[in-house]
């Protein structure tokens, strides 16, 4: 298990980097930070390190290229500025990690690559075999051509998704404030930053706002959502600025510097990994104390008498998240009804569930083999 003290031993890292990191407040690119970055990362692959880089920035360079001052407002024009911004971020790494020797490589995805088995460990191959070739791959979201329903929506989930894809022993998120704070330290001068954080409850998840500039996406919102893959998936992760020069090796020293999440001791296997985080949630149930006890403790699948409440309309066979009555997500799984089916047996012992629906094709609403623990 990877702490502060032995992230030295990180060996297959991701680092991720945010638009407000590679942009100036102008909107423009911020070539020097670039530069430094394409520098440091290609001397730990020099190190014998493997390094991807998730990017950001394609709809930012695209709106600067194409003279825009606001984000564009419908998705058409979103995906234009994307498709002529990520030309733009290539030429540049490309430029950079290549006055260094570096190899790079661009792999640009969507939900569909993680929502297939197939095409999952599809994305996994490609990516270890640019590894095992000394290629830095330079990921983003394929965001010319990624429709609403098959959208990762923000880089912060991809990177952790790469990183649990490929078995990463450490996600690095480089953004433009120092780590989490009790608050949104933009908004909030007393706020205090968090150096460790070894359990993501609903009071940390409260804590995280929205994006600090018009020019990021997701925020701490995201990032800690991105935590939860990340520490479920075996990887530990840092948030730390990327303002800094030299940040990556510093966190690399295990100096106290950003916020650190601990990773869970047991990786998740593969199809548990896949399950829980490559498939998108469609819905919710809400499950009462003994319920809770008993996926926790007891192993046992989800029956309908734990069921208090159901939200989405999810279909049989989607992934839906189990949470209790505090609101903490405490599994995922597929499940074997429909959300109409689940409120008409929610709270009703499975013998009765053929009265109730007309026939029991399944006992369990989501059977354990199919349901992926994550606290
Ligand atoms: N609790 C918090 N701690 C730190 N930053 C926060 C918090 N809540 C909201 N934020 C905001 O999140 C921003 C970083 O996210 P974002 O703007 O999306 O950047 P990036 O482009 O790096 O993803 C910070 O600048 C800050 O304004
Ligand atoms: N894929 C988008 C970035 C999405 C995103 O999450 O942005 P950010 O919050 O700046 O990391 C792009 O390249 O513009």
């Amino acid at each position: 298990m990877l702490t502060r003290e032995n992230l030295c031993n990180a060996k297959r890292i991701v680092v991720k980097v945010g638009t407000s990191t590679l942009t100036h407040a102008t909107g423009k690119l911020n070539l020097l930070r670039i530069e430094k970055l394409a520098r440091e990362l290609s001397d730990l692959a020099n190190q014998g390190k493997q390094i991807i880089l998730v990017t950001s920035g394609a709809v930012g360079a695209g709106m600067d290229r194409l003279g825009l001052k606001e984000k564009p407002k419908t998705i058409p024009e979103k995906q234009a500025a994307a498709a002529v911004g990520q030309g733009i971020l290539l030429h540049i790494y490309e430029k950079m990690f290549g006055e260094y020797g570096q190899i790079v490589g661009q792999v640009l995805l969507t939900r569909a690559d993680s929502v297939n088995r197939k095409r999952y460990t599809n994305s996994r191959n490609t990516l270890m075999a640019l590894l095992n070739q000394g290629v830095i791959p330079i990921i983003n979201e394929n965001d010319a051509v990624s429709i609403d329903e098959l959208k990762i929506g923000d880089n912060d989930t991809l990177s952790a998704m790469v990183a649990s894809i490929i078995d990463a022993d450490l996600l690095i998120i480089l953004s433009d404030v120092e780590g989490v704070y009790t608050a949104n330290p933009q908004t909030d001068p007393k706020a205090v930053l968090l150096s460790e954080i070894t359990d993501i409850t609903p009071g940390i998840e409260e804590l995280a706002g929205g994006p600090g500039t018009m020019r990021g996406t997701g925020g701490m919102h995201t990032k800690i959502q991105a935590a939860k893959i990340a520490v479920n998936s075996g990887v530990a992760m840092v948030i730390a600025t990327g303002g800094r020069e030299g940040i990556v090796r510093e966190v690399l020293e295990g100096n106290n510097i950003g916020t650190i999440f601990i990773s869970k001791e047991n990786r998740l296997q593969i199809r548990k990994r896949w399950l829980a985080f490559g498939v998108s949630v469609s819905g919710r149930v809400t499950v009462d104390t003994g319920c809770e006890r008993a996926l926790l403790e007891g192993g046992s699948s989800l029956l309908a008498a734990g069921v208090t409440d159901v939200n989405g309309d999810f279909e049989q066979g989607n992934t839906i998240s189990i949470v209790n009555e505090g609101g903490r997500e405490l599994a995922r799984g597929i499940t074997n009804y429909c959300a109409e089916d689940v409120k008409k047996i929610m709270g009703a012992h499975t013998h009765d569930i053929t009265q109730l629906l007309g026939s029991k094709p399944y006992d369990e609403i989501i059977h354990r083999d199919n349901l992926v623990l994550l606290v």
